[in-house]
């Protein structure tokens, strides 16, 4: 699989009128499946096994959120980059254990080096967290630049998307959910 990507590259090189055994070029096959390999890793990594090691806590019964989380990821539909900052949070079931708070991250990287359309990537990490831990509700929220929306396309540089995901309680208390945006805001 990965010899044939590095052919694929290699044999656009040559048709798009490149010498594809000049310097700058001759690694470059291999250079490229590397990355796309690393692009990709999120297949081959278990959700679950993130969010299995929990912590008890005395008190667990608020809003636990982690924001800004700088992310990168890959559109499904030009294998351009899209890249951004993501809110993630979820209410425990108050007394329930939680997960450690690198986890979070480390969730919505799984799942960002998979080939994504944002609004999949966005209800992904929602869904995980309902699964794999105790919740009354999660939510995620993702605004990302595309760069085949920037770069070329349309090409709107500093257009941004935003996508949100709300699950239990964030989707049925509005003071929760604004208390969600103050977060995401950085209030
Ligand atoms: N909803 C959604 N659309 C995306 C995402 N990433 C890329 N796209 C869109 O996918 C669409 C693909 O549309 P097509 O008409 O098949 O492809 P295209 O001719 O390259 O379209 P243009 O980008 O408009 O030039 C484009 O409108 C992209 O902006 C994403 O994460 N979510
Ligand atoms: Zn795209």
């Amino acid at each position: 699989m990965t010899a044939d990507l590095t052919a694929g590259i290699r044999s656009w090189l040559a048709d798009r009128g490149l010498d594809p055994d000049e310097p700058n070029l001759r690694d470059t096959p291999a250079r490229v499946a590397r990355a796309w390999a690393e692009l990709t890793s999120g297949y081959d990594q278990d959700p679950a096994a993130v969010l299995e090691r929990t912590f008890p806590v005395d008190r667990s019964d608020g809003v636990i959120a982690v924001t800004g989380v700088p992310f990168t990821s890959c559109c499904a539909h030009h294998l351009m980059p899209f890249t951004g900052t993501a809110t993630i949070a979820y209410l425990p079931v108050a007394g329930a254990p939680v997960a450690g708070l690198s986890k979070l991250p480390r969730l919505l990287d799984i799942y960002a080096h998979r080939l994504q359309a944002q609004e999949q990537l966005t209800h992904q990490v929602t869904e995980a967290l309902d699964t794999y831990l105790k919740t009354e509700g999660s939510a995620c929220i993702v605004r990302a630049e595309h760069g085949c929306m920037t770069q070329r396309g349309i090409r709107k540089p500093g257009a941004a998307m935003v996508t949100t995901a709300v699950t239990g309680r964030f989707a049925t208390d509005p003071e929760l959910r604004a208390q969600l945006w103050d977060l995401h805001r950085g209030g």
